[in-house]
């Protein structure tokens, strides 16, 4: 287990720091038991142990996967929004990233993205620093991202949801349908865009400080 305190790209820290714990796989393969179950969905690790018991789904799935990678099965099941909102809560941290394999578990591969600002999108957050544009819109799988300064640079997105977080985990993309941000005191804003992102949103960015990972499908 490592745990590593983030900085920003463009090393302008406004007093908020955010540290991510590192697990190696061969570490979270080992809480395999009924009473210690840890998964790893899109890169992240959850520790589900005190959710066996109240998954709609039901404990043995879980089990299942126990000490694994949960991804495709995850994501196979269509999991809902409420569904992935409930996964924070049991987030205890991130695959190591020497463990994040290209086109592995999580069908993810990394590259570079820029980060901007832009306040036309994201005025009515407290914290107007991030924004996001997508390349691509159905199957075709590119996206950039553009965002703040701070800490809110960093973003994840599964299955067509684009979450921007406050924490400094690595960002994973996909084709978005919509857009969730999320600024440091919690609030939300959402996109629904009718056109595809890339199209709506290209025109606000003023570009990128600060570059970071990214991974597209
Ligand atoms: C921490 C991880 C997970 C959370 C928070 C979670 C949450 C939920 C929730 C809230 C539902 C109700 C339906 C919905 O809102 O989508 C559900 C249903 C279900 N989940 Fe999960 N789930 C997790 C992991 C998994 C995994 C790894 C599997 C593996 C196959 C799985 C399989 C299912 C199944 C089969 C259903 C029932 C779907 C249905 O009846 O239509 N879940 N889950």
């Amino acid at each position: 287990m490592a745990t590593v305190v983030a900085s920003g790209g463009d090393g302008k820290e406004q007093g908020v720091e955010t540290s991510v714990t590192y697990y190696r796989l061969e570490e979270v393969a080992k809480r395999n038991s009924s009473k210690d179950i840890w998964l790893v969905i899109h890169g992240r690790v959850y520790d589900v142990s005190r959710f066996l018991d109240e998954h709609p789904g039901g404990e043995e799935v879980l089990m299942e996967q126990a000490g694994g990678d949960a991804t495709e099965s995850f994501e196979d099941v269509g999991h809902s929004s409420d569904a992935r909102e409930m996964l924070k809560q049991y987030y205890i941290g991130d695959v190591h990233p020497n463990d994040l394999k290209p086109g592995g578990g999580s069908k993810f591969r990394h590259f570079s993205g820029v980060f901007g600002c832009s306040l036309p999108l994201w005025k009515h957050l407290r914290r107007p620093s991030l924004a996001v544009s997508a390349d691509s819109c159905g199957d075709s799988s590119s996206l950039s991202l553009e965002g703040g300064h701070s800490a809110l640079s960093h973003c994840h997105a599964q299955q067509g949801t684009v979450w921007l977080r406050e924490d400094r985990g690595h960002c994973s993309a996909s084709p978005p349908l919509f857009l969730l941000a999320r600024d440091l005191t919690g609030q939300e804003a959402t996109q629904q865009p009718s056109v595809c992102p890339c199209k709506l949103l290209k025109k606000k960015f003023t570009p990128g400080l600060v570059s970071c990972d990214l991974a597209i499908e």
